[in-house]
């Protein structure tokens, strides 16, 4: 067998076309969406996404607000841009890229964002919405993994899904969308302290795998025919992305999500839907 790909560059171009119809309705309502970013600190990988953000941000008419510290800012000193972003009228929603340097209390700062205004759905407020079930913006990779099988068609309804990991940007939102009764799947979460990962992976109709270990996900552990997504970014020594999932899994998964092109791409689609839906519940609340 080969899996299929499950295709997130596509998808998310495809929710971006579908973006660009709405920004532009805003827009002719004399509203115009802006996502702002501050990026605390100069790593590589961070300036590359927050920049791929603004490019995505222009491709479907978004305003682009940014703010730069360097990695010796105080906690003072971000959660001041913070401030500013909340109070800044231009910003429908905004992000604070992460991870923040050593010594930042990241939750402080989560928790004094708007929680209308926050794009990345991981303020207390926003999660605590999704565990009531309740309208807000949603986790951007994990909801990016959700519509990422939605769009190829593979059913979650009533699938087994193992999730390996429990970070709080992807690993613990996870099983909240997915056992949500639009979705209706049955979710085991993996970690580190999981005994037998790999006969939890046995059981698996559905995989995502975000733990950051290169190749953790082998083939002999994945049922033929299952679904599998690659999350995890790792880095060889050249750089390059090694994700979670061993090559091989292509030959047993009906389904694999490739990485890069993956879920990458839709966690990014996600936070531009997180920022058209804010100014769009803007637009009806001023009506
Ligand atoms: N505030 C946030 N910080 C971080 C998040 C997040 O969702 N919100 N997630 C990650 C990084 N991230 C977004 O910020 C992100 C990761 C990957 C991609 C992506 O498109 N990746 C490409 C490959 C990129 C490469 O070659 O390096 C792909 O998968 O095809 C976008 C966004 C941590 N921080």
């Amino acid at each position: 067998m080969t899996a299929q790909i499950l295709d997130g560059k596509a998808t998310a171009a495809a929710i971006k076309s579908d973006l660009t119809v709405r920004v532009a309705a805003l827009k002719a309502q004399g509203i115009t969406p802006g996502l702002g970013t501050l990026l605390v600190g100069d790593d590589p990988g961070s300036r590359w996404y927050v920049n791929g953000k603004h490019r995505d941000c222009a491709q479907v008419g978004i305003a682009s607000i940014q703010r730069e510290l360097p990695d010796t800012a105080t906690q003072e000193e971000i959660e001041d841009v913070v401030r500013e972003l909340n109070a800044n009228p231009e910003c429908t929603g905004y992000i604070v890229q992460l991870p923040l340097p050593k010594g930042i209390d990241t939750n402080r700062v989560l928790e004094l964002m708007d929680p209308a205004k926050d794009a990345d759905g991981l303020h207390p407020m926003n999660l605590g919405r999704l565990v009531l079930n309740e309208t807000g913006p949603l986790p951007c990779t994990p909801q990016g993994v959700v519509q990422l099988l939605r769009h190829h068609g593979v059913e979650i309804n009533g699938a087994h899904v193992v999730v390996v990991g429990r970070g709080v940007t992807i690993g613990r939102s996870i099983p909240l969308l997915l056992t949500r009764k639009s979705e209706n799947a049955t979710v085991t979460q993996c970690h580190t302290g999981t005994r037998d990962l790999s006969a939890q992976l046995k059981q698996a109709d559905i995989i995502v795998a975000a733990a950051g270990v290169p190749h953790i996900i082998k083939p002999e552990d994945v049922k033929p025919g299952a679904a599998v997504l690659d999350v995890g970014v790792s880095r060889d020594e050249n750089g390059k992305i090694v994700g979670d999932v061993h090559p091989g899994v292509a030959e047993v998964a009906a389904w694999l999500s490739p990485n890069p092109g993956g879920v990458g791409p839709m966690t990014r689609a996600q936070l531009l839907v997180n920022v058209v839906e804010a100014a769009e519940r803007n637009a009806a609340a001023a009506v």
